[in-house]
């Protein structure tokens, strides 16, 4: 390739980048969000936004609130009674905390998927199906479609097509967190959050994980927790570093781990501490 030839490629991505970037639409926008429990603060004037399509990192130390801020995205969170909340989080430019807004709609455009598997103790079809049947699907052939079709999203159809209604707590630990997955694709959400999802399973079954990841973020857009800074670098597209509750540093995820601008940042994935 002539210099003139990869100084036009070069020219031609970094256009590309700039007009995909100036494009990405915004599906959470967090607004001078504060939360406490009880006196206790725990988030401190959050303003964050997450692009779709994505995957966001939320990292930081045990304690720093990166839990907090996923299960306030859901309103999760308030199902601790002592919780209160300032500030604003805009869900495509609706306020989720707007008095008239559902947090069952809410919950039918953001599934969540837990540290630990959290199957049903039914078969593995009644896994799949039961967010659509809340919804009010009926039909069996429908109801068919849909778990294939999640399934296969979840990368675990053809290890688990033959025996699609047996017991699901047969599966392996990896293969369970693949089934809530599916499980989450079912209802076909806008968003996924994911609370350190690998966090319990073997080497092989993180990275099916982490591939799963990266391949459903064509579809979704995608918020994981995680205390696993390889992970954060293998398949986040943004990090966020949360510290004592605050966001420290928010920036593309290779320039963070590469040229991190606060010491704090630093300092914590050169592992100086946390
Ligand atoms: N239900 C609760 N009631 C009172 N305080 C809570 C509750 N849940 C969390 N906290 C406090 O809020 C702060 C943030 O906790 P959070 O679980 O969000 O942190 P985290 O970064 O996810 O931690 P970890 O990495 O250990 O899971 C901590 O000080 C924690 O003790």
């Amino acid at each position: 390739m002539t210099n003139t030839m990869i100084k036009e490629k070069n020219d031609l991505k970094k256009n590309n980048e700039e007009q995909s970037n100036f494009k990405t639409p915004i599906v959470y926008d967090t607004q001078n969000l504060s939360l406490w429990y009880g006196q206790d603060k725990a988030l401190k004037d959050i303003n964050l936004s997450i692009y779709e399509n994505e995957v966001t990192a939320i990292i930081g130390p045990s304690g720093c609130g990166k839990s907090t801020y996923l299960k306030t995205l859901n309103r999760m969170v308030e199902l601790v009674p002592t919780v209160r909340t300032e500030g604003s989080i805009l869900y495509r430019d609706q306020n989720i905390f707007d008095k008239n807004y559902p947090v069952e709609e809410l919950r039918t455009h953001v599934g969540m998927v837990f540290q630990k598997p959290n199957v049903f103790p039914k078969s593995i079809w009644e896994n799949v199906a039961y967010g659509p049947k809340i919804q009010g699907i009926k039909d069996k052939k429908e109801l068919n479609q849909i778990v294939e079709k999640s399934l296969k999203g979840a990368a675990i159809w053809e290890e688990v097509k033959d025996r699609i209604h047996e017991n699901a707590f047969g599966l392996s630990g990896g293969q369970q967190q693949r089934l809530c997955i599916a499980r989450c694709l079912a209802i076909e959400p806008d968003v996924i959050l994911m609370d350190e999802p690998t966090s319990a399973l073997d080497p092989i079954s993180t990275l099916k994980v982490e591939e799963l990841i990266h391949n459903l973020k064509k579809e979704f857009s995608i918020i994981i927790v995680t205390h696993n800074m390889q992970q954060a670098a293998r398949v986040s597209d943004r990090t966020a570093f949360f510290l004592s509750g605050e966001v420290v540093e928010y920036s593309d995820t290779n320039k963070l781990f590469s040229t991190p601008k606060d010491k704090r940042t630093e300092d914590y994935i050169t592992g100086r501490f946390g």
